[in-house]
């Protein structure tokens, strides 16, 4: 094809220069030089703008399907010019996924009376309230509506607004589109691809817009993240309250994957190492060394030392420093009853009770490192590549009469949005899902249990795997410990909950685990033939009498073997 008009690009001179020699050109030549200038292209990448292009998103959100169908001829047509596409569906991403993106396109619906369509209403929300910066983004919106209605477009309308009043700058001014709105949608890509950056033949590679973290991070080596939520899942009214938290990553890579765990640090309680400090007289300032570091001893007691359970050679410091001998009696002289004594207590209620003068370096050197905690990850990396959600459950135990807080749990629960702590990714060896993407998964948790098995649907719901699911979960009751009660919902109406089987023990206290699988024993017996893999997560009590109730409940049957489960690596648990 021979180009007869002059593009705007050419000076008049070179226009008929480029024609003159064209002319000349037989076809090997022609082809040759159409080579050789792409390749001249490649190597010295047009930079007409300063604005390097990145990848494009284009986001979508509708109910019937229009704004999917603009957003996927938007993807061919920008595609096609040599830009980097991605789409999304509004109603997959979080405002933090979406705040991260450098240029985007909005192309969204109204529906209802004026109201976001119903499965963006999440997103949509929580964009309307956030206050999250947005000057680094670029961005065009069209607005799907019907002028019938009194709120046209407003969806559009709104999400246009909130974005500049965020400080995200538009390429070009929002389109309102009335139900004939192919031919306005048409006219309107056609303006945004003219307006779109240059590009530049390095975003052939893929784009990424801050370096990730490439650093191995381990216990060694942690990362430090920020706390984005911490949401209180379980009823006001339990003393084990249970919480969601989320953590950002910020692009950081953490090598984990649906099944494995974090390890949290955490730091004890102010007023316990404040009642340390007291009873034993030293001072919050005093330096102290460990392993060869120095620092106060408020910040070894509160960040470095487990000051919960006395250790042996605690036990031996105190009889040794205990000049009344009242130690040493109420130790006794075994082996096992000073074993049992010194784990009757907490170590500052045995500070408190046997006062004794010691120095600073002198406690430290007896107090054993305060270990991180292992916490399922709650969430999908490949959903959430960004973030990780942790559960919790509040843990409170009693001694003496006397009740206490567990330090880990009441730490990480009591964490407040922007507080920073130290994460790394712990592998659980035997807990990930089956190789085999298509063989059924019987899920079985309780309570916090459940936490693996968020990120497993998580996973399924990203793609690529297929298999069916059924979830048993137990609680206490309906209406207080539901965990995870919209999220299980929304598994089930996406079809990657196949069965959901909640248990509330509290509401009915003679319904167990193991009653749902003999009353969906048909079901239960159909997918263990089939090579389902079953998964038990959670309270270790609870989950071994389930399971050795299916088990002798099996061996009366003819037609499901649990035994080899085990023997074909088909039983997985998680118990704690
Ligand atoms: C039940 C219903 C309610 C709607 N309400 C509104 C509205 O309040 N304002 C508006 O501008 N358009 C409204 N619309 C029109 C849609 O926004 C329009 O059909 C759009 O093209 C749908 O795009 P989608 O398939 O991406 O959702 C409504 C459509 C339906 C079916």
């Amino acid at each position: 094809m021979i180009v007869k008009t002059r593009p705007e690009i050419f000076k008049e001179e070179h226009w008929k220069e480029i024609i003159e020699l064209t002319k000349r050109l037989d076809e090997r030549q022609s082809i040759w030089l159409s080579g050789y200038l792409a390749g001249r292209v490649d190597l010295q990448p047009l930079t007409a703008t300063t604005e390097a292009v990145g990848e494009i998103v284009i986001c979508h959100g509708g109910e019937t399907g229009n704004s999917k169908k603009i957003a996927l001829q938007a993807e061919q047509k920008i595609v096609a010019l040599g830009y980097q596409v991605k789409v999304y569906d509004l109603a997959q991403m979080t405002v933090r996924q979406f705040a991260k993106l450098r240029q985007v396109i909005i192309i969204c619906s109204t529906h209802g009376d004026g109201d976001p369509p119903e499965p963006v209403t999440a997103f949509y929300n929580s964009l309307m309230s956030s206050s999250l910066p947005l000057e680094d983004m670029r961005y065009a919106v069209l607005a799907l509506g019907d002028s019938s209605y009194e709120h046209f477009c407003v969806t559009g309308i709104n999400i246009d607004e909130k974005l500049k009043q965020s400080g995200a700058r538009s390429w070009l001014d929002r389109q309102e589109c009335d139900t004939d709105f192919q031919k306005t949608a048409d006219s309107w890509l056609a303006d945004l691809v003219s307006r779109l950056p240059a590009i530049d033949s390095h975003d052939n590679a893929p784009a990424v817009v801050v370096a990730p973290e490439t650093r191995e991070i381990d216990r060694t080596h942690p990362a430090t993240v920020k706390v984005l939520e911490n949401i209180r899942l379980s009823s006001m009214k339990r003393q084990d309250a249970i919480h969601h938290l989320v953590f950002d990553l910020d692009e950081m890579s953490l090598a984990a994957t649906a099944g494995d765990a974090v390890g949290i640090f955490v730091k004890n309680p102010m007023d316990m190492v404040t009642g340390l400090l007291q009873e034993t007289n030293l001072k919050a300032e005093q330096v102290v060394s460990i392993d060869g570091a120095s620092m106060p001893l408020v910040d070894a007691l509160r960040d470095k030392l487990d000051i919960t359970i006395p250790s042996r050679d605690f036990g031996q410091l105190w009889e040794s420093l205990d000049t009344t001998g009242k130690f040493h009696e109420a130790m006794g002289d075994s082996e096992k009853s000073k074993k049992d004594f010194l784990k009757s207590k907490p170590l500052l209620e045995l500070v408190k009770q046997f006062h004794v003068v010691v120095n600073a370096q002198q406690l430290v050197d007896v107090l054993r490192p305060l270990q991180p905690r292992l916490y399922d990850i709650t969430n999908s990396l490949k959903q959430f590549p960004d973030e990780i959600h942790v559960c919790v459950k509040r843990y409170h135990y009693t001694k003496d009469d006397n009740t206490y807080q567990g330090v880990a749990s009441n730490y990480i629960a009591t964490l407040k949005a922007d507080d920073a702590v130290e994460i790394f990714p712990h592998k659980h060896q035997r807990f990930h899902l089956p190789e085999d993407p298509g063989l059924p998964l019987i899920l079985i948790a309780d309570s916090t249990g459940i936490a693996p098995f968020i990120a497993f649907l998580q996973e399924i719901e990203a793609g690529e795997r297929v298999h069916e699911c059924w979830l048993i979960f137990s609680e206490m009751t309906f209406e207080e410990d539901f965990l995870y009660q919209a999220e299980l919902i929304k598994f089930m109406n996406a079809g990657v909950l196949k069965h959901l089987h909640p248990v509330f023990y509290g509401d009915e206290s003679d319904n167990e685990i193991f009653d749902n699988v003999v009353e969906h024993q048909d079901q239960f017996k159909q997918w263990i033939n089939q090579g389902a893999h079953v998964y038990l997560s959670g309270d270790k009590s609870i989950l071994t009498k389930a399971e050795d109730s299916i088990k002798s409940w099996s061996k009366s049957q003819d037609d499901v073997h649990w035994d080899k489960l085990a023997t074909e690596k088909r039983l997985h648990k998680n118990l704690y």
